[in-house]
């Protein structure tokens, strides 16, 4: 062990790996993916916002020249004599376009943030509807929170870039372009004076963009860990309480959230950097325009007209040069919450479909294992080659030490993890060859932490097949025996329970997730026994509802209990990714193996 980790102190008692540290360069391609959102509103909000752009960019860049010809033609015309007319005239004109421009950029910002809401509302439910097609092994290695953190913190990072960022930052190229196209034209000298500070400002501003990219990166991978932990932190809560932990998880909270702070911190520094750079320049480039003007003005080689102009563009040129900056950091916000967002969406389900899997026909219930191998890590098989053949309607109970590689076995059945080796087949079919859809709605689990959804008990019921009405839901309850405690509820099955059915007891979330399960009547059912004691009257109950859910299907049973071991088919032994035993229980006793020794074992606590 290292001298770090022998060293580690209390605030790293939780580690959460940095999550997904990207480091590619500036992706284009990857822009335009982003951009290839805002495709489907082209036709219905582009021409729209075009007009108001032109619009806009076009009385912004007319306002200077009416300047120009204001003071040459009205105020100091070469003639001599100043005309109070044509001055009206232009203060007319001028007013006119700064009501355009008014108006102009009104309706653009309406139209742009409907586009922007529209997009995000479109990735959002991209990488959401992505995110349920991927595999348990993806879940594995990440923690819940920063999964949520992709789909809140970075979808809205790229809000503002879609609202107004993308719109702004061409304006202000079209802009750009344009004043250096006007100044150039009207005095080519002095516009190309004025502007030999911008190659400089470039050069300098560059250096910077690539250490401001990975600042924004590192402070979305500290929030993602301030995400991650209190996420672990609320739902272990009672754990935290009930060992008095609040001290030493606030410290480590303190610790997370100040690393964040000061990346924030650093990351905003550089994004400030940018500013003095520009005035900097564009405070040179005025004293340019001033110094040179005025020798200008001398040679009678411009008039007064221009140079105030000149100023005005100049002031107009710096402008956007500055929000480009800022828009830069902002672009590279955006970039480094869209990586996040496509690694994301890029994501490959481990468990792939077939590109021509079929739909898995009416199953029987035939079950074969055949020479399984699997392994959670390399080097680590949890399974080390499980052979078994079940008869459709067959009850198999698993058992074996904590960690032999009961649940493993039935992840595969469901196709939650696939096998390194070996395969299972349903029917004669191998799982692996049809539709996962088809698989899953004909092979029901049931969960030992059962998952209760915010919601009503009946919609509860309900999530094992949408149709079902409200008779089979009552009719479902009422065979696994929980109708009579649904209706002692307020309110009945319309009780709204918390998410994960905390205001339920253990052995009432078993009997709702009984229901659930025969209301979806799989013919192939697995079952991971809950393991935490109930009363002997609960379980009386529990045991007959099981009788109920399991009659006529093939069912897989992970089994504490030695009620549901006894009524089993046959009873199959595991041992460290291996089936040592199998028969059924009289059979197993007088072999007197790992079995019976597990049943000593339990009736050695039971009257300890
Ligand atoms: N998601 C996972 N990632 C890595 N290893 C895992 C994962 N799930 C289980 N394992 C490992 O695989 C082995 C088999 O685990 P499994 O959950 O199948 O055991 P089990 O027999 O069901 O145990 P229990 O009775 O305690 O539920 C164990 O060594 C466990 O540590």
């Amino acid at each position: 062990m290292s001298n770090e980790q022998t060293t580690r102190d209390n605030r790293e008692r939780f580690t959460y790996k940095d999550d997904d540290i990207i480091e590619k360069p500036f992706n284009w391609s990857q822009l335009s993916r982003l951009f290839n959102y805002m495709k489907p509103y082209k036709k219905q909000l582009l021409p729209v916002i075009i007009v108001m752009m032109i619009l806009g960019t076009a009385t912004r860049l007319a306002i200077p020249a009416i300047i120009i010809l204001a003071i040459d033609e009205a105020i100091e015309p070469k003639t001599g004599d100043a005309s109070l007319s044509k001055l009206y005239m232009y203060a007319g004109l001028m007013l006119l376009l700064y009501v355009i421009q008014w108006a102009a950029n009104t309706y653009r910002i309406k139209f742009t943030n409907v586009i922007g809401q529209r997009v995000i509302y479109d990735l959002r439910q991209d990488l959401f509807r992505h995110i349920q097609k991927l595999s348990f092994r993806f879940f594995d290695k990440r923690p819940a929170g920063s999964v949520l953190v992709r789909v809140t913190n970075d979808v809205n990072a790229l809000q503002d870039l879609f609202t107004n960022g993308v719109v702004n930052l061409l304006m202000d190229c079209v802009q750009l372009v344009g004043i250096v196209i006007i100044l150039l034209v009207w005095n080519f000298k002095l516009g190309a004076a004025v502007m030999i500070t911008v190659p400089l400002m470039f050069i300098v501003s560059s250096a910077l963009r690539k250490r401001i990219r990975f600042a924004w990166q590192d402070v979305r991978m500290k929030q993602s860990r301030i995400n991650a932990h209190l996420n672990e932190s609320i739902q272990g809560m009672k754990v935290t309480q009930a060992y008095a932990q609040e001290k030493a998880n606030f410290t480590f909270f303190k610790h997370i959230n100040g690393v964040n702070i000061q990346a924030w911190n650093r990351a905003s520094a550089l994004n400030q950097a940018f500013g003095p750079i520009i005035e900097v320049t564009s405070a040179i480039g005025t004293l340019i325009l001033f110094w040179y003007g005025s020798r200008l003005i001398e040679q009678d080689a411009i008039t007064v007209g221009v140079l105030v102009g000149f100023a005005n563009y100049i002031g107009n040129f710096w402008d956007p040069i500055n929000r480009l900056g800022q828009m830069y950091a902002q672009l590279l916000i955006a970039m480094a919450s869209s990586e996040r967002i496509f690694e994301f969406i890029d994501e490959k389900p481990t468990v792939a479909e077939l590109p021509n899997a079929n739909k898995l026909a009416s199953i029987r219930g035939d079950v074969t294992f055949d020479r399984l191998v699997f392994e959670y890590e390399k080097g680590r098989p949890a399974l080390r080659g499980i052979s078994l053949d079940v008869k459709a309607g067959q009850t198999i109970a698993l058992v074996g030490h904590t960690g032999s590689g009961k649940s493993t076995i039935m992840n595969l059945l469901c196709r939650f993890y696939d096998p390194n080796e070996g395969a299972i087949l349903i029917d004669g079919t191998d799982i692996r060859n049809v539709s996962i859809e088809s698989l899953r709605s004909q092979v029901g689990i049931v969960l030992q932490d059962t998952f209760i959804f915010s919601g009503s008990i009946r919609e509860n019921i309900r999530f094992g097949r949408l149709d079902a009405t409200n008779d089979e839901i009552v009719k479902a309850a009422t065979a696994v025996d929980a109708h009579d405690f649904i209706m002692s509820l307020p309110d009945g099955y319309d009780t709204e329970v918390e998410e994960r059915g905390n205001s339920l007891s253990m052995g009432q979330r078993q009997l709702l997730s009984f229901a659930r399960a025969l209301l979806a009547d799989p013919r192939v059912l697995i079952l991971d026994e809950a393991t935490a004691s109930i009363d002997t009257e609960t379980e009386l109950k529990i045991q007959e509802a099981l009788k109920k859910l399991l009659a006529g299907r093939t069912s897989f049973i992970v089994a504490h209990r030695l009620s549901t071991i006894r009524n089993a088919d046959r009873i199959v032994v595991l041992d460290h990714g291996v089936i040592v035993e199998q028969g059924t229980h009289e059979e197993l006793m007088r072999h007197g193996g790992t079995y019976n020794g597990l049943i000593e074992a339990q009736y050695r606590f039971l009257s300890a």
